[in-house]
């Protein structure tokens, strides 16, 4: 019978059938953070077990550490430094990897993670953090988990799952030039909804999907997680493999070339059918940007706040009034105090080199704050030795060191009171990025083009 990738992956990952839909799955690797990692590395040991396999358990600093130069443990957020400093003793305790605060291979743990070859083709990875599909991009199974499902896993190296239905989402024909995944996902997203992909492994597919490059594909897939995705995947190909070729962890000579003819493998087959499947055609996706405080009310750039329907329309309402707008007000023209480029969905060598295109012998409006956070050590340097760091600072851009930074409000950065800001990030949350902050999601043009005209701007007119 006719098979998805994720049913294959499934397939080879199930220990055993506990019934009622769960499955004892093998766990390939476990990637920890400091936020909730260093939680799930300590009950571990108090409960006097072990890491079953240190060499495939990680732990990285990236949602509590500063991001400002010269940083060190201690950190804005009050009680931080014992996330940051526990955590690295625990990691220490329980021998697994550790990419620390002043180790440069250092960043967010799903940028630095197909850096080092963490995340292969057709392995199933876990991290207690909701973006851990954005590693599906490879062609792994990985998935959001619990600190308690977390534990289980370093310990046994199994997790019981519940088996998710499967969805399929065909993008048809090549996005604009001017567009570009961040853009995909959001009129995505805002097609199907916020919970939209609830309870369902997500393949994108099609030749839109096949057209994107590895670090677009990873926006994409990052960004299923607000649609409520279980997890996102993107069959293996050329693309992906390429991208994995000589990183430090992936397998070398023969094994590379064994490894690479078993993912060529790794495809649903023609007639596999999905519980759903629906298709976007890429030439109706225009750059888009949320007007709301959920990834799902996001618009065109060029388009107007749209009018409540009925049965959400307190909901409506509140998000209009949080984020200080009118149902039928433009978006473009509208004046921001800040510009963030930076987290797991747009951090990116290929993000930032695109905002400073954009930037370039420009300077960013009188009175806006603009930050760039690299996601890793790796695009940092990529990009100093490139010139885009030299070319965003001249705009007037802040460069900092990598970490989820004002992605994240609890990380202890914040933009201020009621601050309107245009980001790359993935969720527009109220308070999201600060006390009461208004953050519209968009790309990196878009964000950078808005930095420099001070307002809302649609990035094929900056
Ligand atoms: C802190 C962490 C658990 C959280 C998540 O799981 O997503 C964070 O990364 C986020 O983006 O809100
Ligand atoms: S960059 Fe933001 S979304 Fe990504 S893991 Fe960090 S806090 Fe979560």
């Amino acid at each position: 019978m006719p098979a998805t990738l994720f049913e294959k992956l499934w397939r080879q990952h199930r220990i055993a059938d506990l019934g009622d839909g769960v499955a004892l799955i093998a766990i390939d690797r476990v990637m920890l953070h400091e936020r909730t990692g260093g939680v799930a590395l300590d009950s571990l040991s108090k409960s006097g077990r072990t890491v079953l396999a240190p060499g495939q358990a990680f732990a990285v600093m990236d949602h509590i550490v500063d991001t400002l130069p010269g940083r060190s443990d201690a950190t804005k957020m009050p009680t931080g430094m014992a996330f940051i400093t526990g955590t690295r003793a625990a990691a220490h305790a329980a021998g697994i990897g550790l990419f620390d605060l002043d180790d440069p291979r250092q960043g967010i743990c799903h940028v630095i993670s197909p850096e080092q070859g963490i995340v292969l083709p057709g392995v199933t990875l876990v991290c207690p953090d909701s973006h851990t599909g954005t590693q599906g991009a490879f062609g792994a199974l990985a998935w959001g988990i619990g600190s308690s499902e977390a534990e289980h896993a370093l310990a046994t190296g199994t997790l019981r799952v519940r088996k998710p239905r499967t969805m399929r989402i065909t993008v048809r024909g090549r996005l604009a030039a001017a567009v570009g995944a961040k853009d995909l996902a959001l009129h995505i997203i805002a097609q199907v909804g916020s919970a939209g992909a609830q309870g369902h492994a997500v393949e994108f597919a099609g030749d839109g999907v096949a057209a994107l490059d590895i670090e677009q594909r990873q926006t994409l897939c990052n960004m299923a997680t607000e649609m409520s995705a279980f997890c996102a995947i993107i069959a293996p190909d050329d693309v992906s493999i390429s991208a994995l070729e000589g990183t430090p962890l992936a397998p070398t000579g023969a094994q590379w070339d064994q490894a690479v003819a078993a993912w060529r493998t790794l495809a649903s087959d023609r007639d596999a059918a999905f519980d759903r499947d629906i298709a976007i055609d890429a030439d109706e996706v225009a750059p888009m940007i949320s007007w709301g405080t959920s990834p799902q009310q996001s618009i065109p750039v060029t388009g107007t706040v749209p009018r409540g329907e009925a049965e959400t329309e307190a909901n409506h309402r509140r998000a209009l009034a949080y984020m200080g707008l009118e149902a039928g007000e433009a978006l473009a023209g509208l004046r921001i105090d800040a510009a963030f480029i930076g987290s797991c969905t747009n951090s990116r060598l290929s993000d930032l080199r695109r905002a400073a295109a954009v930037v370039q012998g420009r300077r960013v409006a009188e009175g806006i704050r603009a930050i760039c956070v690299p996601g890793s050590g790796a695009v940092k340097r990529a990009a100093e030795a490139e010139g885009i760091a030299d070319t965003l600072i001249a705009a007037g851009f802040e460069w900092r060191e990598p970490g989820c930074s004002m992605c994240f409000f609890a990380g202890g950065e914040s933009f201020g009171l009621r601050e309107r800001v245009v980001s790359t990030t993935n969720r527009n949350f109220e308070s999201r990025q600060g006390p009461e902050t208004r953050t519209h999601i968009a790309s990196p043009e878009l964000v950078a083009a808005s930095a420099i005209a001070g307002r809302i701007v649609d990035p094929r007119e900056a």
